[in-house]
């Protein structure tokens, strides 16, 4: 398979600039996924690596070599988009053939049979071959979609949002599906998605890019732990991270809610009133009912396992906190709340930069 590097890539179109300076490395056989909202530039990253666009600067270099001169048939790339790319007239069968069939391929005839046969069986679509594809239902086209990327071995995945079309619980079963064909291929994958879960669930690796700039790569254990600013600790995580107002007095973290939190060493900002931004993970936070005054229960989601809660505290801010099934509360009924100080990220209140980089 292969090793992907993007080394300084910007690419602009007239005076507005898509991605800025992207330096990303795609180990081989990796998961890599591409997570931002819309107009991040996922697309345009996407599209520079299989030669459909040509960078403003930069190198993208594909197991080593620089690829600025190659095609996309030299580049030996499948992408794998959101909306099916499918001949509609044309049998699943016949679909799956087709990129086996080019001139430049030149595949035997009893490979391609062999190939189409076993990309059918691992997607589990033998029973469509036959059926033209304009008889089947979303989840069927995007398996046949993948298929024809598959069925081609080609060196690099490159997936957009191929899963954004489906409904919730076939996006589910196709993420796992997708997840464990790359690990069976060992493929390299970059797959790219605005659905913070499906880059949770799927990433060996999660890139988040914001307004064209890669704000930070990491496990997405390391994302959602470490995130390396308010930006990333917002745009990882269902709820996401609650964000509280703060500053340092006396070598202490104070939050606007009244919290001190004694700063060590790790950190070097000695300056009294510098403004702070704690972050606690909404399981982090919890609710002690027994005891009024400090917030308002706003609302209370039941999720099955576990229900989401928003206080609204005395400064007016709202604050999560997921707590078990099992724990009743009542809307607008006052309570204290607690967090676990171990687990506040410090942020500093201007730049929103968390202080464990920092410092
Ligand atoms: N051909 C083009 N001409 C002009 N501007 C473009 C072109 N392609 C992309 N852009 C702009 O570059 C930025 C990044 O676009 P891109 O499609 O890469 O974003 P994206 O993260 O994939 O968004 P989405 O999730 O909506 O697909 C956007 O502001 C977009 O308008």
């Amino acid at each position: 398979m292969a090793h992907i590097e993007l080394k300084g890539i910007t690419k602009t179109f007239g005076n507005h600039a898509a991605l800025k300076n992207l330096n990303i490395e795609i180990a081989d056989g990796e998961f890599f996924v591409l997570l931002g909202q819309t107009g991040a530039g996922k697309t345009t990253t996407l599209r520079l690596i299989a030669a459909l666009e040509k960078p403003t600067a930069g190198q993208i270099l594909i197991d080593g070599q620089d690829v600025a001169d190659w095609g996309a048939a030299e580049r030996d790339v499948a992408l794998v988009l959101q909306q099916y790319s499918l001949y509609p007239r044309y049998t699943v069968r016949e679909n799956l053939e087709f990129p086996l069939k080019s001139r430049i391929r030149r595949v035997e005839p009893a490979e391609i049979k062999e190939r189409v046969a076993r990309v059918a069986k691992t997607l589990r679509i033998e029973h469509l071959l036959d059926r033209k594809t304009d008889r089947l239902s979303g989840g069927e086209m995007q398996r046949v979609s993948i298929g024809r990327a598959i069925v081609r071995k080609p060196r690099v995945f490159l997936m957009d949002e191929p899963l954004s079309a489906l409904d919730a619980k076939l996006r589910e079963a196709l993420r796992t599906e997708l997840k464990n064909l790359q690990m069976n291929l060992g493929a390299t994958f970059l797959f790219v998605t605005h659905d913070q879960i499906e880059a949770m669930s799927m990433g060996d690796k999660i890139g988040v890019l914001n307004n064209g700039h890669l704000v930070q790569t990491g496990t997405p254990q390391e994302i959602y732990n470490n995130p390396v600013n308010t930006f990333v600790a917002r745009a990882v995580g269902s709820p996401p991270m609650n964000l509280i107002g703060g500053m340092l007095e006396g070598g202490e973290a104070v939050a606007t809610e009244g919290y001190r939190l004694p700063l060590g060493n790790g950190y070097g900002i000695a300056t009294d009133g510098r403004p702070l931004t704690f972050g606690i993970r909404p399981e982090d936070l919890f609710i002690d009912s027994g005891a009024p005054g400090q917030a308002r229960v706003h609302d209370v989601e039941n999720h099955g396992v576990e229900k989401i809660v928003t206080l609204r505290t005395g400064n007016g801010e709202l604050l999560q906190a997921t707590v078990p099934a099992r724990t009743e509360l009542e809307i607008d009924e006052s309570v204290r709340f607690s967090w676990n100080p171990e687990k506040v990220v410090l942020f500093d209140g201007n730049s929103g930069m968390s202080l464990r980089y920092t410092s």
